[in-house]
């Protein structure tokens, strides 16, 4: 891959089921990204926290240090006999007796080329339905973190991040042409905003979004949204997925984000001497 006028790839959304059972769910990821690599995919994307279920209990149960960790050695191994790109969802970091929700990225040659720390922690109260304070269990990441991909730079956030438009503004300041977020949106919210911020990103920063979820299953307190989505940098949506377990498999044009950029030039008509989005830290 990524010769010198590579200007595109396929991508794979793996929208796998999460079950209670850490080494299947491993199982089914190492699976799925044999099946993209079969599909013609250059990267394949896992949703957030693959290893185990979404709750606040089983974080610290599921969690590894990385990358010498069962889950961190599977997609290497998955990375390198596949000869793909693997941006590894999320999983549960442990580091120092704390817990991070953290996302790995394998190159072709099973080498871990980028990690994530999510910054902004999950936390919602909505009257009714959802629940959540991940920072019960969860210590937030610091800084903001990127890769390349032939002639793609590609920032990465992890679900909740996505509603957060300034980190998206300092990715594309960073030059990024596409932004990743594994994620598990709960079904209430991912009605009303999923698609919404999914556009939004894409749009206001004129970039390919992939919102990537594990499939819809039954769960007492939180059910996953599904639909796994990636909208280009005119906003559109240009994949998506139902509720249940499948994957997409998306073909995606570098030079979409050239065109955009071209005939509508927002990033220049930027009014920086009345407002700024500033990059604290590293
Ligand atoms: O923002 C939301 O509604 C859901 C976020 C979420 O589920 C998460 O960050 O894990």
């Amino acid at each position: 891959m990524a010769s010198s006028n590579f200007s595109g790839f396929r991508v794979a959304l793996i929208q796998m089921t999460i079950t209670g059972d850490k080494a299947k769910n491993i199982a089914v990821a190492v699976k799925r990204i044999q099946e993209a690599k079969q599909k013609g995919c250059t990267l394949a994307i896992l949703p957030e926290c693959f290893n185990g279920l979404y709750e606040i209990e089983l974080f610290r149960k599921n969690a590894e240090v990385i990358p010498s960790g069962e889950t961190s050695k599977a997609l290497s191994q998955a990375a390198k006999s596949n000869q793909i790109y693997v941006v590894g969802g999320s999983i549960p970091e442990l580091c120092d007796d704390k817990i991070y929700n953290t996302c790995t990225v394998w190159n072709p040659n099973g080498n871990m080329i980028a990690t994530y720390r999510k910054v902004h922690l999950f936390e919602v109260n909505i009257t009714g339905s959802t629940r959540f304070r991940e920072a019960d269990a969860m210590m937030p990441g610091n800084s903001l973190s990127t890769f390349q991909l032939g002639k793609f730079k590609i920032g990465l956030g992890i679900c909740y991040d996505i509603r957060f438009p300034e980190m998206a503004e300092l990715y594309r300041q960073q030059g990024c042409d596409m932004l990743i977020y594994p994620s598990n949106f709960c079904t209430p919210l991912g009605i009303l905003h999923w698609s919404l911020l999914t556009r939004s990103r894409a749009l206001d920063n004129q970039m390919f979004v992939a919102f990537v979820s594990a499939a819809r299953v039954p769960h007492p307190t939180y059910v996953i949204y599904g639909h796994s989505m990636i909208a280009d940098p005119w906003g559109q949506v240009i994949g998506e997925a139902t509720e249940k377990d499948m994957d997409l498999y998306i073909d995606l044009d570098l030079s979409v984000c050239e065109n955009v950029r071209q005939q509508i030039p927002t990033e220049k008509q930027k009014r920086h001497d009345i407002y700024d989005v500033i990059q604290k830290g590293n």
